[in-house]
């Protein structure tokens, strides 16, 4: 087995009506790494992110999850690896109950309906939603709605999460609730936002995504700092570098 979890190689894609989307992505992660994907609108973390699950298909380039090239025929093998957290949950919740959405992927799996009851426990409860179990994921607050999907996701067992705007519209608690939650998964993570507070208090690496390439890749607290490098792709440094100290929190 190759030591990169997950490598990306000159990858490339257009949507099917022509508009330019990556432009020739090369990146790779280790076990254990947590990488914020980071970049102004369009510079194209959403459509990198579906290219890591297998959802959108490269017009060129490779992807590879552990084991496994990103193809159709290999798609089982890479849901068992790595599990993507949608931008809008109403993408991936579609079941009449949060338990039988949770349950959804383990079941798939054929997993024994014990185990099945004991991922669900587990997921519910790493994410602060025990208590949402019996409720319809449809009538859940936003906040609520991501505490499920990311439950959804945790209970397939994955090695690598990976997570498209994760902070979007959740209250400051919430949010601070978040950032402890995925600070305290073991998981190797990829963690695509604009919330670059967030960024830096979960990975420590960050990708640098400018029309559809990557810009820079380094450490977070560098790149993040960097002015230049953060005008060229439509960011702004986090509060917590920003230059005066009594601007800061905490
Ligand atoms: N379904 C689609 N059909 C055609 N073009 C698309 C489609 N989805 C995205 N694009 C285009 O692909 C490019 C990259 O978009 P993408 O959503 O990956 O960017 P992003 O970095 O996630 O942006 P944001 O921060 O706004 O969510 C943009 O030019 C966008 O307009």
């Amino acid at each position: 087995m190759s030591h990169h979890l997950v490598s990306v190689t000159d990858l490339r894609f257009s949507y099917p009506d022509g508009t330019p989307a990556l432009d020739g992505v090369t990146f790779t992660l280790h076990h254990g790494e947590s990488v914020g994907l980071v970049g102004g609108n369009g510079a194209g973390k959403s459509t990198l992110l579906l290219h890591l699950a297998g959802v959108l298909r490269a017009t060129s380039g490779a992807v590879r999850v552990g084991d496994w090239p990103v193809t159709p025929g290999t798609l089982r093998e890479v849901r068992r690896s790595l599990g993507l957290v949608f931008q809008d949950p109403d993408d991936q919740l579609f079941m009449p109950t949060v338990e039988d959405d949770v349950a959804f992927g383990p079941r798939q799996l054929g997993l024994p309906e014990p185990e099945v009851e004991a991922r669900v426990v587990d997921a519910l409860g790493r994410v602060g939603a025990a208590h949402l179990r019996r409720r319809p994921p449809h009538r859940l607050s936003g906040g609520e709605k991501r505490a499920a999907a990311i439950a959804a996701v945790l209970a397939m067992g994955p090695s690598v999460l990976v997570l498209d705007e994760p902070s979007s519209n959740l209250d400051p608690a919430a949010r601070r609730a978040l950032i402890g939650q995925l600070r305290a998964f073991e998981h190797t993570k990829i963690v695509a936002s604009h919330d670059l507070d967030l960024v830096l208090d979960v990975c420590r690496r960050v990708l640098v995504l400018s029309g559809g390439r990557v810009i820079a890749d380094g450490p977070s607290d560098e790149l993040l700092a960097d002015d230049a490098l953060l005008a060229s792709a439509r960011l702004e440094r986090p509060l917590r570098l920003q230059a005066c100290p009594r601007c800061r929190p905490g």
